[in-house]
Order: structure tokens, then sequence, then C-alpha cells
């Protein structure tokens, strides 16, 4: 996901009506003329920078022509921004605004009631500010892109891309239909783990490893077919893709939190961008072209091939657009997925007493199907709780379709808000031992229990499509290792923001015999 659920940059209205091409044509245009243009834009945005917060609101001062994005460059680093909206919240209370170097207020919110507002607001066409480094490099190439994608339209256009797009990866059907190709990838995976293995059971690049599994399982999901993403020795191809999609989060996160002068000059930062994002479409463009090869006379007619197939055939939408959502579902589930797993693997190592419990609630070994699963409570718990402790998400961006009460201040429509629901959950006034990865919490509800922000994949209707896809992986992944180890993990995981959390690079577990 992109995710796209994050924050993102404010300038979308501007940057929505005007299609002309991303950086500016330094060459034809004189210095002094540029340089009078930039001090009065200058001017104007630094005034804005500082007017712009909603009145009344707390925050960090804003600079003229900074906003408060400094803080991102100095006292905070961009890595580490969970952090910082943590240490900003207990600073300025769980309402707080930030500026935009354009001007834009961001008001953060980890107040339960307001929380629990924004989120339920049944918006049509719910409006999350999109990416702009996306939106401008994708507006730069309509040889490729129609739009700018699922992850980053708005209104009527996001709404058709949805209708068109979603309908099969959220069916129950289709995931029902995909479960022995999941189990038999998931199968794989653990035979690479146990290759991986040191005679202590160590795994080192765990995460890597969990990256190559989501990557098999999502192009599984969404090409209707293996592709060897598991085998031993990674192919150059898997690595690239993974390496460029890693790279692509981390440049959203730069663009957006760094100094904004990929929007003026095409910088080492948006050539990065640019780099990533050629080589996802290039290499998923292949996989399709294969995928497409293969199920040429091949008349399977399972879930999963009818993502795909039913996606390329729909004659409501542009070819574009079809190869740009398979683009996009693609990248939105690698890293989701791999840091999910090893963030909850981490947490119930922790919890020994947990694992042996699921170990007792699922078959010894053998195919599991949806009725195992759900003849195990502990699975879901335990996977629950680590989206409420560590979720891989831990803020949703928004704009507010109508204006606002939030805790004593009147925000405006069109106020742009992120909703800090990973924060707000380890509020000890919303959950009991907050702070304390407890599964049981799921089984027996203990009060305080504000289950309503647990949203690891969102609200609403831009709701992540991918998560009933993602829970069945995570839970037959988790009740498999369970199966056959136990999981253990020394200190305490370095974890960081690449615009999404992920585990600090490399993460070694142990996986020990029962
Ligand atoms: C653990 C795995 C995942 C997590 C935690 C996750 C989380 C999220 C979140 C928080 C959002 C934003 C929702 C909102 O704004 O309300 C989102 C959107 C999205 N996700 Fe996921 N996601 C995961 C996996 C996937 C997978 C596997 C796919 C595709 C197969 C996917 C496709 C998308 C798309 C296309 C959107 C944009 C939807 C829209 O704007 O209409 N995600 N995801």
């Amino acid at each position: 996901m992109n995710m796209l659920p994050l924050a993102n940059s404010c300038n979308i209205f501007v940057a929505q009506q005007n299609s002309a091409p991303p950086l500016v044509d330094w060459s034809g245009l004189p210095t002094l003329v540029l340089l009078v243009a930039a001090v009065v834009a200058a001017t104007a945005v630094a005034v804005r920078a500082v007017e712009t917060r909603p009145k009344g609101l707390p925050g960090p001062p804003a600079l003229p022509l900074l906003g408060t994005r400094w803080l991102f460059w100095s006292r905070y680093k961009m890595n580490k921004l969970h952090e910082a909206y943590a240490d900003m919240l207990r600073r300025y209370g769980p309402v707080f605004a930030e500026c935009t170097p354009g001007g834009v207020a961001v008001v953060s919110i980890a107040d339960r009631t307001a929380l629990e507002a924004v989120l339920r607001t049944p918006a049509k066409r719910p409006y999350r500010p999109p990416t702009e480094i996306v939106q401008v490099y994708r507006r730069s190439r309509p040889d490729r892109y129609a739009s700018t994608g699922l992850v980053n339209e708005q209104g009527e256009k996001w709404h058709h891309l949805r209708r068109h797009l979603t309908a099969e990866l959220t069916s129950p059907h289709t995931m029902h239909s995909f479960l022995p190709l999941l189990n038999s990838t998931s199968d794989d995976f653990l035979a690479l783990l146990q290759a991986c293995r040191a005679p202590d059971g160590t795994v080192l690049g765990f995460d890597q490893l969990t990256n190559r599994m989501g990557l098999e399982s999502v192009c599984g999901l969404m090409l209707g077919t293996r592709l060897g993403f598991l085998e031993r020795c990674m192919s150059g191809r898997a690595a690239t893709l993974a390496a460029a999609v890693k790279a692509h989060f981390r440049a959203q996160r730069d663009s957006y939190y760094g100094a904004p002068l990929w929007k003026f000059a095409p910088t080492t930062l948006y050539r990065t961008f640019v780099r990533s994002e050629e080589t996802i479409h290039t290499i998923v463009s292949e996989l399709m072209e294969e995928a497409k090869s293969r199920t040429k006379g091949s008349a399977q007619d399972d879930g999963m091939q009818e993502i795909f197939l039913r996606i390329l055939e729909n004659p409501a939408l542009d070819m574009r657009d079809k190869k740009a959502a398979v683009i996009d579902f693609i990248t939105a589930g690698i890293e989701t997925l791999a840091n999910s797993l090893v963030f909850l693997l981490y947490l119930l190592s922790g919890r020994p007493d947990w694992q042996e419990r699921i170990r007792s609630e699922v078959p010894c070994s053998g195919e599991l199907h949806a009725k195992d699963i759900a003849a195990a409570p502990s699975v879901r718990a335990a996977a629950m709780e680590a989206f409420r402790l560590l979720p891989t998400a831990p803020f949703l961006a928004r704009l507010l379709e109508a204006p606002m009460n939030v805790a004593g201040h009147k925000l405006p429509a069109g106020t742009f808000v992120l909703a800090h629901t990973g924060a707000a959950c380890r509020h000890e006034e919303n959950f009991w031992r907050a702070d304390e990865y407890l599964p049981e919490r799921w089984v027996t509800v203990r009060s305080p229990h504000a289950a309503a922000l647990v949203a690891p994949f969102g609200r609403g209707r831009r709701m992540c499509p991918g998560k009933r896809f993602v829970e069945s992986e995570l839970y037959l992944l988790l009740a498999k290792i369970m199966q056959r180890w136990r999981v253990e993990y020394d200190g305490e995981l370095d974890i960081q923001f690449d615009f999404l959390l992920s585990p600090k690079s490399p993460v070694s577990l142990r996986l020990v015999e029962w």
C-alpha cells in the first residue's frame, strides 16, 4: 500500500488540477525572473505556514518556509517517525497540529472519542490524501498510467476502480479457493526456513525470507501461479523486486518528510523513486505476461485465477489501469505482510505459554483447512494482539468531509487528519495493561477494551482490500510454524519507519523443535 494510508502531501489540490510535467525546466528561465518569483512565492508560503494552524490547537512552532518540517531534520529522525509522534503526543496532547512547508495544517489525533468519530464517518468516497510523488510521476507517464491508481485516486475515479478491481479479492469464495495453494506455499516457506536454520535453530535474515513469502503468496494470489521465490537460491528477479519495493516505500517517506526539493528539480530522491517504480513496473509486467501465456489453454477454474483473469477481461477498465492495479496490489502486499509476520512472531517469543496453547489447538501436522483455523481462537487472538501493539500502518490519513468538533476544537471540512490508532492502542485509558502483549484479552475481555481503535487495515470504504487474504495467510503461517517449532528471540526488536513500521533488517530469531 503505498501505504498510502500514512501521511501524505498536502499540495494535493494543486497537484490534482495540474497535469504539467513534474519537474521545472530551468534552462529557459532567466535567473532574475526566477529569483523574484521564488522570493514572492516564499514570502507567501512563509506567511501561510505560520498562519494556517487551526486556532487554539497546540503543536510545535512553525517556521517560515519550513512549517514544522524542520523537526524531522533536527529533533527527530525520519526513520523513527513513530517515536517522533509518540513524543509530540506527550508534549502537545492527544490533538495537535503540524504545518507543512506549503502552509497546510495536519492535525494529529490520538484521543479515543475523536478517533472513533473520525473512523466512523460514513463517507461514500473517503478522501485519503494521495502520495504526491507517486501522483506526479504517474501523471508524467500517460503511456503507462491512465490514472494514479486505486491507492492514490479520489472521488468517482477511485470508486470506479475500487468497484471493478477489488470484488474478487475481498470475496470469501476467492479466499476459500485459494487456501490449498496457500497451504502449499506456506509449506515451501517452512521448508526454506528449515534449510536456513542453524543447528541451534537460528534463522539469520528471517525478515528477508518473510519478504519472499509475501512476494510468492501475493503474486500467487494475483497471477494465479507459483513463481519460485521460495526456492533456496532466490532468483535475481525476486531480489531486485523486493529491493525495489523497499526503495519505493522509503522514497515516499523521504518525499513527504524530507526537504521538498524533488518538486523543483530531479533530485536523487526523485530519481530513486522513478527507478524503483520502473523496476517494479518492468518485473511485474514480465510476470503478468508469463502468467498470461501459462493460463492460455489451461481452463482451470479456481478462485485465484479468477482475480487475474477477471481484472484483465473487464471491459470497464483501461488496460493501463488493469496493469497498474496488479502492480499496486503486489507492491502493497509484500512488505506489509512480511513485517506483520515478523512482529507477530517477535511478540509471541515473549509468550511461550501462548505458543503452547496455539500448538494444542491446531492439528499436529498436515494441511490446514478453514475449519481448523476457526477451531483455534488462540491463533486469531495472537494476531489481533500483535496488530494492536505493533501495526505496520500505525496511523491513517483522511481529509474531513464535514466540519468536526474534536476535543473542543472546531476543525473545518477539508482538514487533513492523521488518526493515530497505533498510539491510542497503547494508552492505559483504552486498554487494560496496554503496553503488554496479552492475546488473552481477545478471548476474555478485560476493561478498558476499546476494540474499535484496532484498525490495522484501516476503516470504511477505503479499508484495505487485502485484509481477508492477509488474515488467512497470517493465521495459516502461524499455525503451521507452531505445529513444528517454538519461537525465541533475544532482546528487543529494533523498529524503524519506512513509510510503514518495519523491523530493522536483518532480523534473527530461533525456531526451536518442540
Ligand atoms: C499485513 C498486511 C497489510 C496491511 C497491514 C495493510 C494495511 C492497509 C491500510 C492501513 C490501508 C489504508 C486503509 C484506509 O485508509 O482506511 C490499506 C490500503 C490498501 N491496501 Fe493494504 N494492507 C496489507 C496488505 C495488503 C495486500 C496483500 C493487498 C493486495 C493484495 C493490499 C492492497 C491495498 C490497497 C489496494 C489499498 C488501497 C485501497 C483504497 O484506497 O481503496 N494490502 N492497506
